[in-house]
């Protein structure tokens, strides 16, 4: 493994080579976006290339998409796929019930979509995403942009019906510019600080008319595999009510090392 490759890398990389072992011959897998998602694709396409393993990957997003035609890997719609086996996808926040704050790179839209049209969604992460209660990473909402201010105004106007905490809402920027995703929408992110209920906020949010999609993703995530810098993980599984570990290697020769930016 290179130097340069920072402890946190190391905890993200190693989620991502346990998750990926999930992945079975023939699957079609739900490929996620983000630093630690980026990490599953490559991991993936490793897979691909060493044991031939036949997958089919739908992405969450643009950059997904790119870098997983880059590494070779089979890419579709989800219009052609239709159900997936399994998504593999990071997160911001997740807590004890496996309820999860999505977003944070903008994707959370095709990420709920693709998530919820899988039999099964793996999320992997470091130490550092697992909370007690979602809400200190900013929430971010999928608006259209036709009367965006409206909807902040209403955004606003549920957060104190619901007695949140924290209120602070605030349009996403690239640069100088509002951020535009994917499909074309700003994102307004809410600052909290602590989200009592994520069920009620996650529906209430979603009844405003101009609001497409929220980050809060609830009863969609089976399992977390939860990366350690040293290569130790821990794989939860809700369902079951399970609890295991495992060590996964960093082997220094491998390729996956090589192509990181
Ligand atoms: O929801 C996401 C993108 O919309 C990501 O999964 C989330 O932001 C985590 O990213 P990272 O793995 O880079 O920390």
């Amino acid at each position: 493994m290179p130097a340069e490759l920072s402890p946190i890398d190391k905890a993200k990389f190693a989620a991502a080579r346990c998750a990926v072992d999930f992945v079975e011959d023939g699957m079609k897998v739900g490929l996620g976006t983000g630093s630690t998602a980026a990490w599953m694709v490559r991991c993936l396409a490793e897979r691909v290339r060493e044991e031939g393993l036949r997958i089919t990957g739908v992405p969450t997003s643009t950059r997904t998409g790119t870098l997983a035609r880059q590494l070779g890997l089979t890419v579709t719609t989800l219009d052609e796929a239709k159900w997936l086996d399994l998504t593999i996808d990071g997160a911001d926040e997740f807590d004890g019930e496996l309820n999860l704050i999505k977003g944070g790179g903008a994707a959370l839209l095709q990420e709920k979509i693709v998530a919820t049209a899988s039999d099964r969604m793996i999320v992997i992460a470091d130490a550092a995403k697992e909370v007690a209660q979602l809400g200190a990473f900013p929430l971010p909402v999928e608006v259209v942009r036709f009367g965006w201010q409206t909807t902040q105004r209403l955004i606003e106007e549920v957060l104190v019906s619901m007695d949140v905490l924290g209120r602070q809402t605030a349009l996403r920027q690239s640069g100088e510019a509002p951020l535009i995703t994917d499909e074309g929408h700003f994102i307004i992110d809410l600052h909290l600080n602590r989200i009592e209920n994520p069920r009620a906020l996650w529906l209430a949010l979603n009844q405003i008319p101009g609001v497409v999609e929220n980050g809060l993703f609830v009863d969609i995530c089976d399992q977390v595999v939860i990366g350690g810098t040293d290569g130790r993980v821990e794989i939860r599984d809700i369902a079951e009510g399970t609890v295991r570990e495992q060590r996964v290697d960093f082997i220094e020769e491998s390729n996956i090392f090589l192509d990181i930016d």
